[in-house]
């Protein structure tokens, strides 16, 4: 299979499976999967959790941010995005600016059996996490339902998932591409045509 060239970003709330599905589309196109939490961690050489603790939400968010405007390739790569990237204002546009998106959905109930043994994510290291899932979702639910294809995932196995995605991404991709191309100016240099002539 040949590297894509459109970006795939994956958003979506905690636990949807943004960073496994996107793992294994990469893994299959013989894509680079770029998560956007792995590489603030490696590069501020501390877990998330730490960042939150030590330096405050805002700052992760800024680094979310900084990440998608500037951190990373244009082409050729699949974004596991953190559930809260792309609720940030502008975020949204900036992301369909660039690539594909898809947006993975479960219910909270299913979102908390798939993060209920984990400690990684800060925002639900709290006495009752599906009230503060349901807090969390209910400010953020207007924006994923504006966030490129939504995919329902629960009670789906993962390679349903995500061959369900690849198939979304690949008709995606293709649009982006054709729209894109169309509104990028002609390749050949205009006086061309007056040389074959001559
Ligand atoms: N469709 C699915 N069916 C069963 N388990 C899933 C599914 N999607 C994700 N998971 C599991 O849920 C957990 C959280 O997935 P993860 O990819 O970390 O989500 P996210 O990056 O969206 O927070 C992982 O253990 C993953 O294997
Ligand atoms: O929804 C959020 O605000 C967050 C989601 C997390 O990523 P996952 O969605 O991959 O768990 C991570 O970025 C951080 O804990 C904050
Ligand atoms: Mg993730």
């Amino acid at each position: 299979m040949t590297t894509p060239v459109v970006n795939l970003y994956l958003v979506g709330f905690m636990g949807t499976g943004k960073t496994t599905v996107g793992r294994a589309i990469a893994y299959r196109l013989g894509a680079k999967l770029i998560d956007v939490d792995a590489t603030i961690e490696r590069e501020q050489g501390k877990p998330v959790s730490k960042i939150f603790e030590e330096d405050g939400e805002p700052v992760f968010r800024k680094l979310e941010r900084d990440f998608i405007e500037s951190g990373h390739p244009a082409r050729g790569c699949i974004v596991a995005c953190g559930g809260g990237l792309v609720v940030q204002p502008g975020m949204l546009e900036l992301l369909d600016s660039r690539g594909v998106v898809i947006c993975l959905h479960a219910s909270l109930e299913t979102v908390l059996k798939r993060t209920r043994h984990s400690k990684s994510r800060p925002l639900l290291n709290v006495e009752d996490p599906l009230a503060r899932m349901r807090e969390i979702y209910s400010v953020r639910e207007p924006i994923y339902r504006k966030a490129g294809t939504l995919l329902l995932t629960d009670n789906r196995s993962l390679p349903d998932v995500i061959a369900h995605a690849m198939r979304v991404y690949k008709r995606e991709a293709a649009d982006f591409l054709r729209t894109h191309r169309l509104a990028e100016p002609p390749a050949t240099n205009p006086a061309a045509p007056d040389d074959r002539a001559g």
